[in-house]
């Protein structure tokens, strides 16, 4: 199988290139690199020269593109090839096709049943989804399985990742700047806490922190609004939610699924609070079965403060593809009512893992 790779030199990229390695993907493909500015320049893995992403003659040769360059390239090549009556798999990291009636948004441990029916019906675009919406799915699929959710709202904790490569550079710029800011007053263990806060408030409102990718500091800060605004004072990352966890689970009904989406200054782990409405009161013994049966990566963290601290944060999950999910407990509102906090790589599941665990069930088919 000839596997055009695009977008491998990226951050979303780098993390799928390590993962396919590590999983040895690439026994099984002829993988073909290319570049939208590196093209003639020597490719990973000894696989020759880049070839030119936009040039359709090369794509054209490929049984599959495998694409995390983004959705401005998306929305350039995917009609220009298609259009050439190309019928080869794509495969993509970016939200431009996930809405569109012939594509597939892909999470095979959660919907491997609706991949597998897409594929038998021949369909040919195979799209990763929304990286708080996998995150949430991963952690709760037991659930949704079960069919036990009404409905759910999920309060997230987005990491600076998820705005891109330069955005994590900038939050730890700002950091400096704050330090700096009162390097030495901290430095005296006797001076007051409330001049260093004066301190550090003033420079957060000055213009001597880095915002040309935030727009605003995330540093000692919360953004609460991500991506761009949609309809009824919803954000687009918010208005995923619905759409994409109903589209990924192939609801006839659709579950609500709402919230508020906040960017926090962790590096590339997502987080989400999660209250859940059950359609029954079940046990809290049984859910925890249901999910921490649901999935290999899944792991049901204890609701202890000792259990929470030390597994379900962005530092102990960071660079690894498990999904932990913790602080489960039914809530004042009624045995009806679950809480729920979860965790998980948004460069993994969030983004890479599902694009290469697809490219898996193309070579098994
Ligand atoms: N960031 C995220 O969390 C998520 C991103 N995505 C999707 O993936 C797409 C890519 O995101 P992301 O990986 O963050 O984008 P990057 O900006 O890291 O990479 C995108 C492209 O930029 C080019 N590039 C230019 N300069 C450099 C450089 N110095 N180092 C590396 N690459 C460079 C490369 O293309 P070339 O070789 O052609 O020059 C690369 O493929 C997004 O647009 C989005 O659609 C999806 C889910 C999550
Ligand atoms: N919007 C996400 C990252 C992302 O790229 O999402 P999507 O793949 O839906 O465009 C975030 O900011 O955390």
């Amino acid at each position: 199988m000839k596997v055009g790779l695009i977008g491998w030199r990226g951050m979303v990229g780098s993390v799928l290139l390590q993962r396919m390695q590590e999983e040895n993907d690439f026994a099984g493909i002829e993988p073909v690199f290319f570049s939208t500015s590196q093209a003639g320049q020597p490719a990973p893995m000894n696989a020759g020269t880049l070839k030119d992403a936009s040039d359709i003659a090369e794509l054209k040769k490929l049984d599959v593109i495998l694409t995390c360059q983004g959705g401005d390239y998306t929305k350039a090549i995917h009609p220009e090839l298609r259009k050439t009556g190309w019928q080869g798999y794509w495969i993509d990291a970016a939200s431009t096709l996930r809405m569109e009636p012939n594509a597939v948004i892909i999470l095979d441990p959660v919907n491997r049943n609706v991949i597998d029916a897409a594929l038998a019906k021949g369909q040919k675009d195979f799209i990763g989804g929304n990286c708080t919406v996998s995150l949430m799915l991963m952690a709760l699929g037991g659930l949704f399985r079960a069919g036990l959710v009404e409905w759910i709202t999920s309060m997230t904790y987005q990491a600076a990742s998820g705005a891109g490569a330069p955005n994590m550079r900038e939050l730890l710029s700002q950091m400096g700047v704050l330090h700096g800011s009162v390097a030495e007053l901290l430095k005296n263990p006797s001076s007051a806490i409330l001049d260093i806060d004066r301190q550090v408030t003033a420079t957060l409102r000055s213009d001597a922190l880095p915002t040309k990718e935030f727009g605003a500091p995330l540093a000692g800060n919360v953004l609460p609004w991500i991506d761009r605004e949609v309809e009824d004072g919803q954000s687009r990352e918010e208005w995923k939610g619905y759409a994409e966890t109903n589209k990924i689970l192939g609801t006839t009904t659709p579950i609500p699924v709402d919230g508020i989406c906040v960017r926090v200054s962790a590096m590339r782990c997502h987080s989400q609070a999660l209250t859940i409405k059950l359609n029954k009161d079940v046990p809290i013994a049984d859910i925890e079965n249901l999910i921490k049966n649901d999935n290999q990566w899944v792991k049901f963290v204890p609701n202890t403060k000792a259990d929470s601290l030390a597994n379900l944060t962005p530092a102990a999950v960071s660079g690894s593809l498990t999904v932990p999910i913790g602080r489960v407990r039914k809530m004042k509102m009624g045995p009806q009512y679950l809480s729920a906090f979860t965790c998980g790589d948004q460069l993994l599941w969030g983004a890479a893992e599902p694009l290469r665990r697809m490219l898996r069930v193309l070579l098994e088919k």
